[in-house]
């Protein structure tokens, strides 16, 4: 279907979210009318440059405050309508976006609210235009869709028709089945928006809470179907009034509210994309450093060996278990220390993931490798990580794609004694303030991974909030964070989990090799004891060596930390009896004790 964006979506003036619009591939917008008079262009200069974009302008809106008033009031509404209806003419936009009033002067009185709009549409009609009319979920009188609908019904006028809004209807609890009982050619304009659930008022959800489809809590999906089902053939159009999407840039902001309509069109049964290919299992994460002692000298003290280097590139691979670190000193190093800057994920079908990421709008990365190197598909994830697409090793046995340890050379190494570590547990990353929800989105979408709950953390400045995305058997977790002091480094940190089935031992050797646990005060494990029972002198073996513990209805789990390097750190964790979270309970402590560090 034809997509569209209110500008008031976006961030900037009116040009830069058209152009933004045009980029990310929308067919059209609808302008906001703050947006137009706060413009230098001309409504012409406007028109001509929507034109030059590929952009139809959808909808102009909003007008208000506009039936079921005294006479006087409304002859006033008229004369401001005429205005309008010449301005949309110049702007060649001909649905206009009429909001259920919210003035004092406005009575409870459906059939003065419908002589009304018929008089307002029969104006509209001499100017081309079609009037769609908007239940806000806060209107005085009129709040719900199928009030609107009563009303637009009973003034029965060809240019009058009812705008639907996902928000109005759903923040309010109506149940979006009736709207198939409005003949679709009747539903002039349908606005799509999801949001966070919450308990607020419900004026302060929509104005600064709005998200795009699939980033909150609203079945946005399942309108669509009821108002496609109604025989809807109007374009999908993303309102979204969203207090970060103001400030944040419009470019990626665009694309990522063009691909949740790819993907809501995909879950409507409205288009077809490339199947998602779900990752299973973490090849290797790649650190990029200018500097690579600090990295290597802690890979060594956690009982990694430098098995290998690649043929072409300064990059060593490290490995211990099933878990691969590379380390690239190459040009891509950057300049603020040690950071993770891609993620190996196993793919049963590489290239059948890079087609979906593509398809989904992920920049597809150059593969920047010599000739003889292995083709490696790869995208990148909206806060820039490469993620390369790799064949199992199942898959690599088959004619298909070489495999990405074939680039690589065996180095001599002395066979370091294992420290126990089996395997990558989980990443954290990070995100920009402004990209968590598209960070969620991109990898549910994209990855085809599940999104569990979102988890707020206390951290010693500010919250730090944290959503896991994972497969279905937990080889692939990543859990996704967004912390306090946008401009501050260590709110950018990253962490790579070790699994070990003895983090006391793994942790233990780790310090005798010269490595530096996080320590974590007594208070926390004073707390412990009060809150569960543990063996003699197990407690205290934690506290010598900083490890945390939880449990949930599954099992329990044991981590500790090691120091950081650049925006990187480690976490050796202990999984028993299918314990499915994150130590979330014990971050706070973390989090502190690594600010005490800094
Ligand atoms: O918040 C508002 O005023 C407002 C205006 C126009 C809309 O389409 C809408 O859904 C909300
Ligand atoms: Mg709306």
């Amino acid at each position: 279907m034809r997509t569209s964006i209110a500008t008031v979506s976006l961030s900037g003036s009116l040009t830069e979210k058209l152009a933004a619009a045009s980029r990310a591939g929308f067919d059209g917008v609808e302008i906001f009318e703050n947006d137009l008079l706060a413009s230098p262009l001309t409504p012409e200069d406007i028109r001509a440059r929507c034109a030059d974009l590929g952009l139809s302008i959808d909808l102009y809106q909003p007008m208000r405050d506009i039936e079921a008033v005294p006479p006087e009031e409304f002859a006033r509404n008229l004369r401001r309508a005429r205005h309008k209806f010449e301005l949309m003419g110049r702007l060649g936009a001909d649905t206009v976006l009429v909001c259920s009033s919210v003035s004092p002067l406005a009575e409870d009185h459906d059939a003065l609210a419908a002589a009304q709009l018929r008089q307002l549409a029969d104006l509209a009609q001499d100017f081309g235009i079609r009037v769609a009319y908007e239940a806000l979920a806060w209107g005085r009188h009129v709040n719900t869709y199928d009030h609107a609908w009563r009303i637009v019904e009973a003034a029965d006028h060809p240019a009058l028709g009812t705008c639907l809004d996902s928000f109005h209807i759903l923040a309010r609890g109506s149940d979006p089945k009736g709207i198939e009982d409005i003949p679709g050619e009747k539903i002039f304009f349908l606005q799509l928006a999801d949001a966070p659930l919450m308990a607020m008022d419900v004026l302060q959800w929509s104005r600064h809470y709005r998200c795009f489809p699939g980033q909150g809590g609203l079945d946005v999906t399942g309108l669509v179907r009821h108002v496609i089902a109604a025989g809807y053939q109007g374009p999908l159009s993303l309102e979204i009034f969203n207090d970060v999407f103001r400030q944040a840039e419009a470019g990626p902001t665009a694309v990522d509210a063009h691909r949740s309509l790819l993907v809501l069109q995909e879950a409507a049964g409205l288009a077809a994309l490339p199947e998602p290919v779900v990752p299973t299992g973490a090849a290797f994460v790649e650190l990029v450093t200018a500097d690579a002692e600090p990295a290597s000298a802690l890979l060594g003290a956690l009982g990694f060996a430098r098995v290998a280097r690649h043929r072409s590139k300064p990059v060593d691979l490290w490995q211990q278990g099933e878990a691969r670190v590379l380390v690239n000193t190459g040009p891509a190093a950057r300049r603020d220390g040690t950071s993770l800057a891609a993620v190996g994920l196993e793919s049963p079908d590489p290239s059948g993931a890079a087609r979906r990421a593509e398809a989904l709008l992920a920049p597809v990365l150059p593969r920047r490798l010599a000739p003889e190197d292995a083709l490696l598909d790869a995208v990148a994830a909206p806060d820039g990580t490469e993620l390369f697409f790799v064949a199992t090793q199942d898959a690599a046995q088959r004619p298909a794609p070489p495999h990405w340890r074939a680039d690589f050379v065996d180095v001599p190494h002395q066979d370091a004694a294992p420290h126990g570590v089996t395997r990558i547990d989980h990443l954290a990353l990070t995100q920009p303030w402004h990209e968590f929800d598209e960070a969620v989105l991109f990898h549910r979408s994209v990855l085809g991974l599940h999104a569990q709950d979102s988890v707020d953390v206390a951290d010693p400045y500010g919250l730090h909030r944290s959503r896991a995305v994972t497969n279905a058997d937990g080889s692939v977790r990543i859990a996704l964070g967004v912390g306090p002091a946008p401009t501050e480094d260590g709110a950018r940190a990253q962490h790579i989990a070790l699994a070990t089935d003895d983090v006391v031992a793994t942790a233990r050797a780790f310090r005798d090799a010269g490595g530096r646990l996080l320590a974590v005060p007594a208070n926390y494990y004073d707390d412990l004891a009060a809150r569960h029972e543990f063996p003699d002198g197990e407690l205290e073996t934690y506290r010598e060596l900083g490890i945390l513990y939880d449990r949930d209805a599954y099992g329990e789990f044991r981590h500790c930390y090691t120091h950081t390097v650049g925006r990187v750190f480690f976490e050796l964790a202990q999984r028993d009896g299918g314990y499915r979270g994150y130590g979330a309970q014990n971050a706070p402590v973390r989090l502190a004790a690594q600010h005490a560090v800094r």
